[in-house]
């Protein structure tokens, strides 16, 4: 197991390099990175519903936010020391007229305030008495000033930054209607498995098939473009065929991963001219897991058919390929700690299905190869290292599909 890295790196004179086997889980996940090389190209997009997309260059502001000073609550703008004569009332998206001292103007939150403003007195602080309005105000109280999140040109945020909702909000406050941004990475499932049924009641022999409902929405909340979704039997010809002729960035193949009677995948791999890049990893659920680069600068992740082993190649092979592609930088490693002992496999990696719990994380039963109970349930993976985590130690946490 040892030295694998250095094949994988160097490959001998005219030879392809030796696939990393059974290779530590974090090396797995470096190398399904590594294996992306560059990210995808950018393009130029709509704001509207741009949502799992990746800034391809940094967001810079279009405009000073505010734009313009700002009343920060209902009240009254007032101009020099009070009372204050007020007249006339200023909605959001009024001009308004200077304002003399002495004098005070009706204003609603976010209207534009007024030349000569001192600041604004809150509604609930002014008392009118003959005619004059009475209260403190400091200058610049309760006013957003111009530019105060922000001037035009500002950076805002890096390449690299994941558009999530609250970024289209901020790009559209910024000013823009359109981002740069990676394409999204195209992936086409391919399901393996003539016991698969795709609705109704498993029966004896029968198993409905989980990973077409489950793969999808995950992969497309990581950025990825489903392409395709396509059940394939046993003919070894048909499956050949949907793996060479697949145009999608990614392939993700589930089931017929383990070297049984129905190991398919290596064959159908040695077929299509693919070139092993992760045969097996050393992680619990999911060890046959791999990872292939297809002809063509393309690649296959093969998922195991068991479903939760699944979700763990997901998170071990597929989420890392398609954040590099998608040009988003390695997220740092989040820990909570232990809220009691995790055990661990005495070689292997576990990811085990976690709830929060007032004391750190707690692991959930159902956790087998063959279970959804338990990371249906479950608020994150925890990593557990070989030999386990103690009761109050940390662990690193992955996020739920
Ligand atoms: N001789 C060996 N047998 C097995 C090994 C091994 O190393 N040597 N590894 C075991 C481990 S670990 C796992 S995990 C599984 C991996 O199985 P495969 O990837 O070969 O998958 P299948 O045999 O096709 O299916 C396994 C299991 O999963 C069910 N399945 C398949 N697809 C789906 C789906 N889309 N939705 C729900 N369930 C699915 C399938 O019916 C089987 O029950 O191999 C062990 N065996
Ligand atoms: O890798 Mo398998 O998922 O242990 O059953």
């Amino acid at each position: 197991m040892t030295g694998f890295l250095t094949d994988v790196d160097r490959p001998r004179s005219g030879a392809a390099p030796d696939p990393a086997r059974d290779c530590p889980w974090q090396t797995a996940r470096a190398l399904a990175r590594r294996a992306a090389g560059a990210p995808l190209p950018a393009q130029g997009v709509d704001l509207a519903a741009r949502f799992a997309r990746t800034l391809a260059e940094p967001l810079a502001a279009v405009a000073d936010l505010p734009g313009f000073d700002t009343s920060a609550m209902d009240g009254w703008a007032v101009a020099g020391p009070g009372p204050w004569r007020p007249a006339g009332r200023l909605l959001a998206g009024a001009a308004p007229q200077p304002l003399a001292d002495g004098t005070a103007v009706e204003i609603a939150t976010g209207a534009q305030l007024p030349p000569g403003a001192t600041g604004v007195l809150r509604r609930e602080h002014g008392r009118s008495d003959g005619g004059l309005l009475y209260g403190t105000v400091t200058p610049g109280q309760d006013v957003r000033p111009r530019g105060q999140e922000c001037r035009s040109g500002e950076p805002l945020l890096p390449a690299g930054t994941r558009v999530t909702p609250a970024v289209l909000g901020l790009a559209a406050a910024a000013g823009h209607d359109r981002l740069t941004v990676h394409r999204r990475p195209t992936v086409e499932l391919l399901l393996l498995g003539d016991e698969l049924l795709e609705s109704g009641v498993p029966g004896p022999g029968l198993v409905r098939d989980a990973l077409g409902p489950l793969l999808p929405p995950w992969l497309a909340a990581a950025g990825a473009e489903i392409t395709g979704r396509r059940r394939i039997g046993a003919d070894p010809g048909r499956r050949h065929e949907a793996v060479r002729q697949s145009t999608a960035d990614l392939v993700v193949t589930t089931g017929g991963t383990a070297a049984g009677p129905a190991d398919f995948l290596h064959g159908t791999l040695d077929a299509v001219g693919a070139r092993l890049l992760v045969d097996g990893v050393a992680v619990r659920p999911g060890h046959p897991m791999l990872l292939a680069a297809l002809p063509g600068g393309r690649h296959l992740v093969g998922l195991p058919g068991n479903p939760l082993a699944a979700a763990a190649g997901t998170l071990t092979l597929a989420l890392p390929l398609l954040d590099a592609l998608s040009g988003r930088p390695r997220p740092a490693p989040r820990t909570e700690p232990a809220a009691a002992d995790l055990p661990g496999h005495p070689a292997d990696t576990r990811l085990a299905p976690v709830v929060r719990t007032g004391h750190g994380v707690a692991a959930l039963p159902f956790d087998g190869p063959a279970m959804l109970r338990g990371i249906a349930r479950a608020e994150a993976l925890a990593v557990v290292p070989p030999g386990g985590v103690p009761a109050g130690a940390p662990v690193e946490l992955l996020e739920a599909p």
